[in-house]
Parts: structure tokens; C-alpha cells; sequence
């Protein structure tokens, strides 16, 4: 067969340019009707996220992507990122109002990042925002008069003070706080106030544009009834709420984000200590590494003020550190005695007690390189 000619390799590549364009128009398209779709959610109240629809929609998707002979994974993977543009526009349509009654909502801390992402949550769905913020003290009183909600969005370690600082509130005022623990100031908001309390943890960082599949946990307070219609609002911004009691919130806590980042802490002073050189281990970093490297690192580029806080806030911290440190010690052992099948019989052991969750995260950590491998660039 005669060679190809780089004159016909410029024609494809101007027909792909074409069917890429042609996606661009089609794009559009999409993203008007979304428009649209999002203006009658908006009226009628309906939460940005809809679940069933959207594996309803992948499920028909995969199938027709597999009869015309396209990877069916390769539409999933495009409508769900897709979808997550349809999240972000859908909230600047704004969101129906639940409690059009109610007083206006004042955030505590409300020019912080978190307290910031709530005030436009808030504002997109018609009900009136003040801020209270460290300044703003002298004018508390005018600025809490009426007010139906106040939410609590200060650093944690603030909590507790800011919490007794509030003048009487209201008695229908719902007192809610973000904070990242939630027994201690669920205590102090109940001591505070005599009306409706509950506790909220958002678990994601404030630079979102969308609540979308994100998850609030909620612990209850007190007079939960008269609190229903804020959770109610919370759904409709996109987000599922989780159910817990403080204590158990709190547990979990520990193990998912203060021993995390404490180990993150090590590890990274480890690096420094040592005098690692990223750019060198980047270079001989398989994506995985890459990724690990990642999660490490970008906790620096983050305020220590907030991780020393969520670290040295939980009283069980130094006990559990040290039992980490036990187990550290036993595999150092294992290591200094070179007992290779002691370390393979206990690594068969945690597999097993890993279960089905091991095949889970391989999978999910394995399209996360995916997606990290398809951003990379060297152009
Ligand atoms: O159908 C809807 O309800 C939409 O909002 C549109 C859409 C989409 O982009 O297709 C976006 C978000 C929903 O979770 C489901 C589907």
C-alpha cells in the first residue's frame, strides 16, 4: 500500500476540527436547554441534582454508545462532566425559596470562604443576608434584630467564644454552626439559645460552584420540626444530607480528617527534613505517586491556622497519633528484622479486613489517574 501523504493527514485532521466544532454547537445546545430546565426547577423547588434521571439517562447512553461501536464509557465519562457544568449554571438561575417568611439570615463569619459560599446559597434563594463579622461586634444587635436564621461559620477554635458572645437570639431563631467538629459547639449553641439548634458539617471546602452530590452531615439540636424547611432549602441547592449523632460525627472525624492530616503533616516535614527535591520526584513519579504527592502537598498550600485547629480541637487526636506511632513501630520491626512473610501475612490480613472496599478504591482511584493523566499537557 503507497504511503500516506502528510497532505492527506492535514485533511482529517480539518474533518476532526469540523466534528469538534460540530460538538461545540451541540454543546451549546445542551447548555441552553439546561437553561431552561433549571428556570422550571427553580419554580417549583426541585433539587439541582437528580439522581435517578441522570443513571437513567448514562444507562441509555452506555447502550446506544455500545451499539454504534463508541466506548460506552467514553460518554459517561463526557455527560458527567458535562453535568457538572449543568450544576454551575443551573445555580446561577437561583433556587426556589422555601421560607419566604422567615427573618433574615445572618452569618457569623460571613466573609470567610465557607460563610461566603453559604451568603450567595442563601441570597440565590431570595432570603435576605446580613453579615456579622469579626468588625461588625459593636453593631451585633441591629445587625442579629429579627433575625430567623444564625449560622456559625467562624474557625473552630472561635466556635465555642463566638457561640457565648451572641446576645439573646430570637425564640423561633434557628442557631446552626459549619464547624468541622460538632459535640462541643452543639453543647454551646444549646446552653446559648432556647429555641431551634442543630449542627451542620459540610463536608467540602468552600471553592465550589455547586452543592451538587456534595454531602452536609447533619446533628440534630433541638426542635427539629421547626428546622425542616432550612434542610429542605439545603437539598434543593443539590446536596445529600447524612444523619449522625455529634459523638459519632466526631469519631469518624478523627480518623477521616485529623489522623489524615496529621499524617500528611509528617510525611511532608519528612520531605522537607530530607531536602526532597518535588521537581526530581515528579519526573520519576507514576501518575499514582503523582496523585499521593499531590494530596500531601496541597495541604500546604492551605492555611495552617485551619489544620493545626482541626488537628489540636479534638481531644482524642494525641491518643490515636500514638497508637498510629504502635503500628508504625510493629512495621519497623517487621522491616529490621527483614521478615518478609510476617509483612506479607499482615498485609493479606488488612486485605482481607479491606474487603470489597479494596476493589472499590482500586477502581475509583483508578479512574482519578484517568482524569489526571488527561489533564496533563506539554504543549
Ligand atoms: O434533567 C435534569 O433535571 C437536569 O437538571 C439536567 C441534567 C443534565 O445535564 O442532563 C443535570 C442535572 C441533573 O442531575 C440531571 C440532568
Amino acid at each position: 500500500m503507497a504511503e500516506r501523504s502528510s497532505q492527506e493527514l492535514d485533511r482529517l485532521r480539518d474533518r476532526i476540527d469540523e466534528v469538534d466544532k460540530d460538538l461545540l454547537t451541540l454543546l451549546r445546545r445542551r447548555l441552553d436547554l439546561v437553561g431552561e430546565v433549571g428556570s422550571i426547577k427553580h419554580e417549583q423547588g426541585l433539587p439541582i441534582y437528580a439522581p435517578k434521571r441522570e443513571a437513567a439517562m448514562l444507562m441509555k447512553r452506555r447502550e446506544e454508545a455500545t451499539l454504534m461501536g463508541v466506548p460506552p464509557q467514553l460518554i459517561e465519562d463526557l455527560l458527567r462532566r458535562i453535568m457538572r457544568e449543568s450544576y454551575a449554571s443551573e445555580n446561577d438561575v437561583g433556587f426556589k425559596c422555601i421560607n419566604p417568611d422567615v427573618g433574615p439570615i445572618v452569618i457569623v463569619g460571613g466573609a470567610g470562604k465557607l460563610g461566603t459560599l453559604f451568603s450567595q446559597l442563601f441570597r440565590l434563594s431570595g432570603y435576605e443576608v446580613r453579615i456579622l463579622d469579626k468588625d461588625d461586634w459593636p453593631n451585633a444587635d441591629a445587625i442579629l434584630d429579627g433575625a430567623g436564621v444564625v449560622v456559625v461559620s467562624v474557625p473552630i477554635h472561635h466556635t465555642n467564644a463566638v457561640i457565648a458572645q451572641l446576645p439573646t437570639l430570637p425564640k423561633e431563631c434557628v442557631l446552626l454552626d459549619l464547624t468541622s467538629i460538632k459535640q462541643a459547639p452543639l453543647a454551646a449553641m444549646l446552653s446559648k439559645h432556647q429555641g431551634p439548634v442543630v449542627g451542620l458539617h459540610p463536608m467540602f471546602g468552600p471553592d465550589l460552584s455547586s452543592l451538587a452530590k456534595q454531602v452536609v452531615v447533619v446533628c440534630h439540636g433541638r426542635d427539629e420540626a421547626r428546622y425542616q424547611w432550612l434542610l429542605e432549602q439545603i437539598r434543593i441547592w443539590g446536596a445529600r444530607l447524612h444523619e449522625a449523632p455529634a459523638s459519632e460525627h466526631d469519631q469518624a472525624m478523627q480518623l477521616v480528617q485529623a489522623m489524615r492530616h496529621f499524617t500528611a503533616f509528617v510525611y511532608g516535614a519528612h520531605l522537607r527534613r530530607e531536602r526532597a527535591d518535588l521537581d526530581q520526584l515528579l519526573q520519576f513519579s507514576s501518575p499514582i505517586y503523582r496523585l499521593e504527592l499531590a494530596m500531601v502537598g496541597r495541604l500546604f498550600a492551605q492555611d495552617a491556622k485551619l489544620y493545626g485547629d482541626i488537628i489540636f480541637s479534638q481531644p482524642d487526636t494525641l491518643a490515636r497519633a500514638r497508637h498510629y506511632m504502635d503500628r508504625y513501630q510493629e512495621a519497623l520491626k517487621m522491616l529490621e528484622h527483614g521478615d518478609k512473610a510476617g509483612f506479607e501475612a499482615q498485609f493479606n490480613d488488612i486485605a482481607d479486613w479491606f474487603g470489597d472496599f479494596a476493589k472499590q478504591f482500586q477502581s475509583e482511584s483508578g479512574n482519578m489517574l484517568l482524569s489526571a493523566n488527561d489533564n496533563r499537557s506539554e504543549a
